[in-house]
C-alpha cells in the first residue's frame, strides 16, 4: 500500500527495528467486526443467528470478528439494532472506561456514536449517558445510533467541554476523550483518511487534544475516572499528550487495568515509558492502531461543584398517548411527558438549562390531527413482550426486507397499531386493517 512519506518516515523513527514488520501489515486486509447489543440479544441467540461471525475478539465481551466478504449493514438483524458494526479495535476505549448501570457518564467526543452505543449497552438505560458533539451535522447520525439500540437514557447535546463547565463541574463519575485525531490507524481500512493526512499541517491536532482534555477534566468527579483514546500511532497525540496533562494536573494519576492488559498479547503497553497506556498495533493485534488510557482523578481534588437541577416532572400523561398505550396494552404508568414542538418526550429529568440540546431520552412520537403517531424510537426500544398487540414477520420470506423498505404487507393480526417484529425482535409500528397493514417504519431510516 502507498503510504504518506511523512508517515513512513515518522514511523521508521519510532519502530525502529519493528518497521519492516509494521509496514508489511500495510499489505493485509483490514480485519472487520461487529459488536452485540447486549440490551436486545442474548450471547447464545447471538451465536445462533449471526452465521457470518469468525472468533470473538480478545478485549471486548461482546465484540466478533466477522468474515471479509460478508455485508452487516445489509443485513435485516442490523436494522433490528441487533449490533453496531465497528472496528475491532474501536471497541477497546469503552472496555478500559468500563461504565455501569446507575454512573453519571459523559461521551464527549461521541459522533457517530459507536462508543455511545457501546456505553449505553453496558448501563443498561441505568444512570445518564450524555453523548457529545461538537459538529451538529454527525449529530443526526449518533441519534439514529442511539434509537436504534434501544437507549433511553443518554442526552444527546452540541457543545464543547468549555460550555459545558456550567452545569456540570466535577459532575461525571466516567468521561471518554475519543479525540478527534490524524487517523494514521485507520489507513489500511480508508483511503480517505490516508488522502486528508497528507494535507494536514504538523500537529494540526495536537493542540486540540490538549484543549479538550484540559477542559474535560474539569467536568470530572473527584474519584471519577477518564479515558483518552484516539485512533493514531503519533506519539505527539498520544503519550505526549497525556505526558504533559499530568505534569500540569497533579490530582490526576494513571490507572493500569491489569485485566485488560493481560487478556491477551495482542494488546501493547504505551510508550515513553506509559506502561499503563494500551496501543493496539496492526502487525501484533488482530485490528487496526489504537490508542486508550485511564485517567484518575483523586479524591482529594477540589473544585467547583456545578448545579444540575434535577427535574421534577409532575406525572404528566397525555390523552392521545394513554389511548395508544392502551390499545396496545403497554404500560406507561411510571412515564412522565414533555410535549416539544409538537414532539413527545419521555426525558431523562436531567436539567440542561441553556445547553443546546438535541435529543433527550426516549422520542415517544407526536400529535397529528389529535391523534397519537408512535415513534421509530418507541418502536426500537420496546421489545415484543412489552405490547400485547405486534406481528411477526419471519427472517426467511420476502417480508421482512419488504417491511424494511417501507412496502405495505399482507398480514393477519388484530386491527389497528401493531409492534412489528422480525423473528421476534422489534423493527417499527404498522397499523392492520382487514389483512393490510399499513407500514409505519420511519422513512429516514428505510433500506434501499
Ligand atoms: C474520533 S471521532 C469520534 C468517534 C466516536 N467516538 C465513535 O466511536 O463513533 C472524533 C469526534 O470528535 C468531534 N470533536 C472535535 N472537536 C471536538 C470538541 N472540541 N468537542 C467535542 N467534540 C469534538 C468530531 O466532530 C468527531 O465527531
Amino acid at each position: 500500500m502507498m503510504l504518506p512519506r511523512k508517515f513512513e518516515d515518522r514511523m521508521k523513527m519510532l519502530l525502529k527495528d519493528d518497521y519492516d514488520e509494521f509496514i508489511d501489515s500495510f499489505d493485509k486486509r483490514n480485519v472487520r467486526g461487529i459488536r452485540r447489543n447486549s440490551l436486545k440479544i442474548s450471547e447464545d441467540d447471538f451465536l445462533k443467528k449471526i452465521e457470518y461471525l469468525k472468533e470473538p475478539i480478545p478485549w471486548c465481551n461482546e465484540g466478533y470478528y466477522i468474515d471479509y466478504d460478508s455485508r452487516p449493514g445489509k443485513d435485516i438483524y442490523y436494522h433490528c439494532g441487533l449490533f453496531y458494526i465497528q472496528e475491532p479495535s474501536a471497541s477497546l476505549p469503552v472496555e478500559l472506561l468500563n461504565p455501569l448501570p446507575g454512573e453519571r457518564v459523559l461521551d464527549l467526543c461521541a459522533a457517530p456514536g459507536g462508543k455511545t452505543t457501546q456505553i449505553g449497552a453496558k448501563m443498561k438505560n441505568e444512570g445518564i449517558l450524555i453523548a457529545n458533539d461538537v459538529n451538529r451535522k454527525r449529530l443526526l447520525s449518533l441519534k439514529r445510533n442511539i434509537q436504534l439500540f434501544g437507549i433511553t437514557n443518554s442526552i444527546v447535546t452540541n457543545e464543547t467541554a468549555e460550555t459545558m463547565k456550567v452545569p456540570f463541574e466535577n459532575y461525571f463519575d466516567k468521561i471518554l476523550v475519543d479525540a478527534p485525531c490524524s487517523g494514521e490507524g485507520m489507513f489500511r481500512r480508508d483511503e480517505k483518511t490516508k488522502n486528508r493526512y497528507s494535507t494536514y499541517e504538523d500537529n494540526k491536532f495536537t493542540e486540540m487534544q490538549k484543549e479538550i482534555l484540559d477542559h474535560a477534566k474539569d467536568l470530572l468527579r473527584p474519584g471519577g475516572e477518564l479515558v483518552y483514546s484516539t485512533c493514531t500511532f503519533s506519539t505527539e497525540e498520544n503519550e505526549k499528550v497525556i505526558l504533559e496533562f499530568l505534569e500540569n494536573n497533579k490530582d490526576f494519576e494513571l490507572i493500569d487495568d491489569i485485566g485488560l492488559h493481560n487478556s491477551t498479547k495482542q494488546l501493547s503497553k504505551g510508550l515513553m515509558g506509559l506502561d499503563e497506556a494500551i496501543r493496539i498495533w496492526p502487525h501484533v493485534a488482530n485490528g487496526e492502531g489504537h490508542f486508550a488510557v485511564k485517567l484518575k482523578k483523586t479524591e482529594e481534588s477540589s473544585g467547583n461543584i456545578g448545579n444540575v437541577e434535577t427535574i421534577a416532572y409532575e406525572n404528566r400523561q397525555i390523552c392521545s398517548v394513554k389511548a395508544f398505550a392502551d390499545e396496545v396494552g403497554l404500560d406507561i404508568g411510571g412515564w412522565d411527558l414533555v410535549l416539544k414542538k409538537g414532539k413527545i418526550f419521555k426525558e431523562t429529568g436531567i436539567g440542561t438549562k441553556g445547553m443546546d440540546v438535541f435529543y433527550n431520552g426516549l422520542e415517544v412520537g407526536f400529535e397529528k390531527n389529535g391523534r397519537f403517531m408512535p415513534s421509530q424510537a418507541l418502536a426500537s426500544f420496546l421489545k415484543k413482550e412489552d405490547v400485547n398487540k405486534s406481528v411477526d414477520i419471519g427472517i426467511e420470506g420476502p417480508e421482512a426486507l419488504k417491511y424494511l423498505k417501507g412496502e405495505t404487507l399482507h398480514i393477519n393480526g388484530e386491527k389497528g397499531w401493531n409492534l412489528v417484529a422480525i423473528d421476534g425482535f422489534s423493527a417499527g409500528w404498522g397499523k392492520l386493517s382487514q389483512g393490510i397493514l399499513k407500514n409505519h417504519y420511519l422513512k429516514e431510516w428505510r433500506m434501499m
